[in-house]
């Protein structure tokens, strides 16, 4: 691996690696009990990337027909009520040691005791989170320094497997799917965009960054606003689905750069096309994370092998961005200058 590539930058390159390490671990032993159990509700929880990664299985559980909450841990902190027995809690933590998982985490058992349930996904098995947790799904992303990378995609393979343990998806075909999405990649990784392409971002008169994604591809949008603030020191906002038009909508035009997540051809997206086009009528330059065409629009390539491989090939895409907007902003990728790669502090 050369030298003069930045932590962040060796930590996109090491995805696969990480990837077939947490392919090659069969499913933790008691997880079938846990998804097996018929639950009164189910809750995903985290902060940061580790919360955007549950968007999905939110998604899945509900369609599901299990009564499931996506609450990142600050808001499960003020509304703990929400919890009540027979509650299996799914906290997903990088670190294992985010200050408001740990929170609630603790004061959650404190008031249920073995009434609840709580699962820890998190990469230390030594961590706050996983010695509360009655069960642990190690991440085997590795140490990581900087901002999310490895552990977004294993959390994305941990999550997508939890979801085929609720829906009784045979283990040989998600491990299919993981080993595809692997092979994406690694196949991706490597390849860097255009190098003006930061420099077309931010080389304009008042540059705005924006990130979109409906459905699962949410999650990407908001991981992607999330690390091209934490990897590039650039402003990014990011938004869910329609969220976008009720208000944010009056700073698009020249200067804006709006990055389109999940825009894929074969998905009846009218709403995200309909999307690019009014934007692009007013200057706005738009990029499409996936094959849907739009005039004046310009495409990266995503995967569509797979749910899974959808959901890692943008967010390698978001990855690329923030590393070539981090380098047209001057600043080193990903190194952290005022906040922590863990943040404890409430
Ligand atoms: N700066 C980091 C973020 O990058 C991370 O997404 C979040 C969650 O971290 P963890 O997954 O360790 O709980 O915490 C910190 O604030």
């Amino acid at each position: 691996m050369p030298a003069q590539l930045t932590p962040f930058e060796q930590d996109v390159l090491a995805q696969p690696a990480a990837l077939s390490d947490l392919l090659s671990t069969g499913f933790v032993a008691g997880i079938d009990d846990l998804v097996s159990h018929r639950w009164g509700r189910v809750i995903l929880t985290g902060m940061g990337s580790s919360h955007f990664a549950g968007i999905p299985t939110w998604h899945a559980l509900t369609r599901s027909g299990i009564p499931c909450w996506l609450v990142d841990a600050g808001t499960l902190l003020e509304t703990p009520d929400l919890v009540t027995p027979n509650t299996l809690v799914i906290a997903t933590s990088q670190s294992g040691a985010s200050g408001e998982v740990v929170e609630v985490m603790s004061r959650l058992r404190d008031e249920w005791a073995d009434l609840i349930r709580i699962l820890g996904i998190t990469a230390d098995e030594n961590s706050p989170l996983a010695e509360i947790a009655d069960l642990t799904v190690p991440l085997h992303s590795g140490p990581e320094t900087t901002a999310s990378t490895k552990s977004y995609l294993n959390t994305l393979a941990v999550h997508h497997r939890l979801v085929g343990g609720f829906q009784k998806t045979p283990g040989e075909l998600l491990d299919g799917e993981l080993a595809t999405a692997t092979k994406w990649v690694a196949d991706a990784v490597g390849q860097r965009l255009a190098a003006d392409i930061g420099s077309r971002m931010l080389g304009t008169w008042a540059p705005r960054l924006i990130t979109v994604g409906r459905r699962d591809a949410a999650a990407t949008a908001l991981y992607a606003a999330l690390i091209m603030k934490e990897a590039a020191k650039v402003p990014a906002e990011g938004f869910v689905g329609g969220q976008f038009r009720h208000g944010p909508i009056e700073l698009a035009g020249w200067g804006m750069t709006a990055m389109l997540y999940g825009a894929d051809s074969y998905a009846d997206y009218v709403s995200l096309r309909r999307l690019a086009d009014d934007l692009i009528a007013v200057g706005t330059s738009v990029i499409l994370a996936g094959d849907l065409e739009v005039e004046g629009g310009r495409n990266l390539p995503t995967s569509r092998a797979n749910d899974l491989a959808s959901l890692m090939s943008g967010a390698v895409v978001a990855q690329h961005l923030a590393i070539e907007v981090a380098h047209a902003n001057g600043v080193v990728p990903g190194a952290f200058v005022v906040g922590n790669k863990v943040t404890t502090t409430l």
